[in-house]
């Protein structure tokens, strides 16, 4: 069985950047790694992205903007495909899976959006537990001043109360799932990716060995 790891955060905590320096730092020790993402790159993440993640017109169906229940049921969907075609199989073939978000997203930002916390943890039941969830907690102030730069925003970026709520709504989550580490995603690059490092072999390389 391989290793499974997500890193989470609102928007611009650095997770890509770490989930790619964490992709580098396994493969340095030889193993195969898979870096993959949601919403994923596939027609469903595609879709997402067009009806959820744009401001614009594309986002209007039938006159009005989907229900944020169809939101998740959307997230779910991409979710179950990404579970399914991708990370259960490289699970399987022994790979380290690294995912850029995961279920954790839905709880923390649909929840945001009004959604029942337990409706969604419900909707979210057939995701395969990751052996170690990253939470970089950020400021929103910080994460506005880093994601303010870029060219095409989302709904989502623009709003910093939404995103105040959405770390509550993460930090609330770090307490009731066992697998989320937390790290203060306000140190340099080369820090956090250290405290990540660490994490990694105390929390799943040594219980690996010990088995
Ligand atoms: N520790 C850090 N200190 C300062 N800037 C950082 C740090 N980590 C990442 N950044 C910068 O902040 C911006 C957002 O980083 P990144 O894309 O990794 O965040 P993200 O959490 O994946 O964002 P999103 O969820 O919105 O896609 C980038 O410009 C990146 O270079
Ligand atoms: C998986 C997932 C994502 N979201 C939101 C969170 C972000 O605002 C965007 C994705 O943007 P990124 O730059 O690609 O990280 O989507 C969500 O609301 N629910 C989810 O399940």
């Amino acid at each position: 069985m391989g290793i499974f790891i997500v890193l989470e955060g609102i928007d611009g905590a650095g997770k890509s950047t770490q989930a790619k320096l964490l992709a580098k730092w396994f493969e340095e020790k030889g193993y195969e790694v898979v870096l993959t993402k949601e919403p994923t790159d596939t027609a469903f993440g595609k879709l997402i992205r067009r009806l959820v993640l744009t401001g614009g017109k594309e986002g209007i169906i039938d006159g009005a903007r989907i229900s944020h229940e169809a939101e998740a049921l959307l997230f779910a969907a991409d979710r179950a495909e990404h579970v399914h075609k991708l990370i259960k199989p490289s699970l399987e073939q022994g790979k380290v899976v690294i995912s850029d978000r995961y279920f954790y997203s839905s709880l923390a930002y649909q929840w945001a959006r009004g959604l029942d916390l337990n409706w969604l943890v419900d909707l979210n039941r057939f995701a395969v537990r990751p052996n170690l969830t990253i939470l970089l907690d950020l400021p929103v102030k910080e994460s506005m001043n880093r994601i303010n730069g870029r060219k095409i925003k989302t709904e989502f970026d623009k709003i910093a109360e939404l995103q105040r709520k959405v770390r509550k709504n993460y930090l609330t989550l770090a307490e009731r799932f066992e697998e989320i580490r937390i790290i203060n995603a306000l140190a340099s690059m080369e820090d956090i990716h250290n405290d990540i490092v660490a994490l990694v072999e105390h929390e799943v390389l040594r219980r690996i060995e010990e088995r």
